[in-house]
């Protein structure tokens, strides 16, 4: 009894280091593709702050500098729609994060032991199964983010979804970003207004392969 309710708390299979399998699941259905994200595409900046000390670990937890992210075709294609539409309004989205290996979660809760704010490693991350994105909005023609009424990685009440008492034009910046997103098929966190999941059916395995590898 007390396995079985173990194995409900678990993912299903162990996070994979196996790049070879990883890439027999793409040959096999290219919806396993993990898609590679840089900074040639219009409309999409690249913050991401975990190759950088600007983070709350205060140390680079992924390759210093890193300037490019993956995620799973299906969600890549969902955000590609998101940026298409939000062009027409001038803006364009700032991803923080996608793509996180397993092993960066254990880090991430061995600081932030918090299922509010960073995913419990029993259970592994929607960011570990290339799903996740953690991202804002910025004015394309200034380059500027539009204020959210925190920054990114904020744990703390002001972060959530239900917190009303901010200026009108911070709700309405969060409000846009959430129905963009929900409208190509991408969840809210409550706790966290940057982190969204992009929902299938489809059950993807926990990935704790390094970037330079899906990279090469
Ligand atoms: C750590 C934070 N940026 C985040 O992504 N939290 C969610 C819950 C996660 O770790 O999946
Ligand atoms: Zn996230």
């Amino acid at each position: 009894m007390f396995l079985l309710a173990l194995c409900r708390l678990s993912y299903a299979q162990p996070p994979t280091q196996d790049l070879a399998a990883y890439r027999l699941s793409v040959a096999q259905n290219s919806n396993n593709q993990l898609i590679k994200i840089d900074k040639t595409q219009q409309g999409i900046q690249l913050d991401l702050v975990y190759g950088s000390t600007n983070n709350f670990v205060k140390k680079p937890v992924y390759p210093r500098g890193l300037a490019y992210t993956f995620l799973r075709k299906p969600a890549y294609e969902a955000l590609l729609a998101v940026v298409q539409e939000l062009r027409q309004q001038g803006l364009g989205i700032q991803l923080f994060d996608a793509y996180r290996p397993y092993d960066v979660t254990r880090i991430l809760w061995s600081i932030v032991p918090d299922e509010r704010y960073a995913a419990n490693p029993k259970k592994g991350s929607y960011h570990n199964r290339g799903l996740a994105v953690d991202l804002s909005v910025y004015d394309l023609k200034t380059g500027k983010l539009l204020p959210m009424g925190t920054g990114f990685d904020n744990f703390s009440d002001t972060a959530h979804h239900s917190f009303t008492d901010l200026p009108q034009a911070q709700r309405d910046n969060r409000a846009l970003l959430k129905n963009v997103m929900a409208r190509h098929g991408f969840t809210a966190l409550d706790s966290e207004w940057w982190h969204y999941t992009f929902k299938t059916d489809t059950v993807y395995p926990v990935l704790n392969i390094p970037f330079a590898e899906l990279a090469r």
